[in-house]
């Protein structure tokens, strides 16, 4: 289990996350909604090891956030954080000398599968080229716990079907804890065991999907336009 308890981290005078307790289970899909500026990156770089609250505490499988705990984490960042220099081949050069769990049979599967080409360099590919490779590079690691934030933002239907593909395809069931940020709960609301959904930096609704859906009677796209409505954001 992922533990946040009372959380808080303030950036001048917004407070990203406030005072937030919530726990994400071992072993299954977690989807994170939310809309701007609520806290899902800043959840998410905090389990990498990116951030620090400023106060509260965050266990990981019973371990506070650290350089150990940065090892069972693959963390795929909003932003491209690739070299754009680089090709992809460097690119995976790169992350196989940073991460003992990179599984060389997996990227060389998987770079066929998304239709990717070794030598390509990143800087002159496509957006939706470079969300692939972002998930090729993620997904390369045999990492118990993978954070994807915001996946499939800005990427075309297509691409974003593969994207979704290699989720299902590489996840490795009760073993592996993948928390996905994003807007788009739609494209991915038929894979997700559980559902987060903050706002202001607090958790406003949370639950198994199924559960959620059938107490509502709401799929979890008209469930978020509820909650958030209600609560006058
Ligand atoms: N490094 C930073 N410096 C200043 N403010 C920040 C920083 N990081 C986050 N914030 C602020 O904290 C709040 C939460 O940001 P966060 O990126 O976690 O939200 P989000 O839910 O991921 O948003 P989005 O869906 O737009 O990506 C926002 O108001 C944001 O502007």
């Amino acid at each position: 289990m992922i533990e946040f308890k009372g959380v808080s981290k303030q950036f001048g005078s917004t407070k990203a996350l406030d005072n937030i307790s919530v726990n994400y289970s071992r072993g299954k899909i977690i989807g994170l909604f939310g809309p701007n500026g609520s806290g899902k990156s800043t959840t998410l770089k905090m389990i990498a090891s990116l951030n620090k609250p400023d106060s509260g505490e965050i266990l990981i499988f019973g371990r506070k956030p650290s350089k150990e705990t940065r090892e069972i984490v693959s963390y795929l960042p909003e932003i491209d954080y690739i070299y754009p220099w680089m090709t992809i081949k460097e690119a995976a050069n790169f992350m196989r000398g940073f991460y003992g769990d990179w599984d060389e049979g997996k990227y060389k599967e998987l770079i066929e599968f998304l239709k990717l080409e070794p030598d390509m360099v990143i800087k002159k590919i496509s957006k939706g080229m470079r969300a692939k490779v972002k998930l090729l590079l993620c997904f390369s690691r045999n990492a118990e716990i993978v954070l994807l934030d915001e996946p499939l933002s800005g990427i075309d239907i297509l691409t974003r079907d593969k994207i979704i593909e290699t989720i299902i395809r590489d996840y490795r069931v009760g073993e592996q804890t993948i928390i996905i940020s994003t807007h788009e709960i739609q494209e991915i609301e038929s894979l997700v065991d559980d559902a987060v959904f903050i706002g202001r930096g607090q958790v406003i609704l949370q639950g198994e999907a199924e559960k959620l859906r059938n107490e509502n009677g709401l799929s979890l796209v008209e469930l978020m336009k509820e909650v958030y409505r209600n609560e006058n954001f």
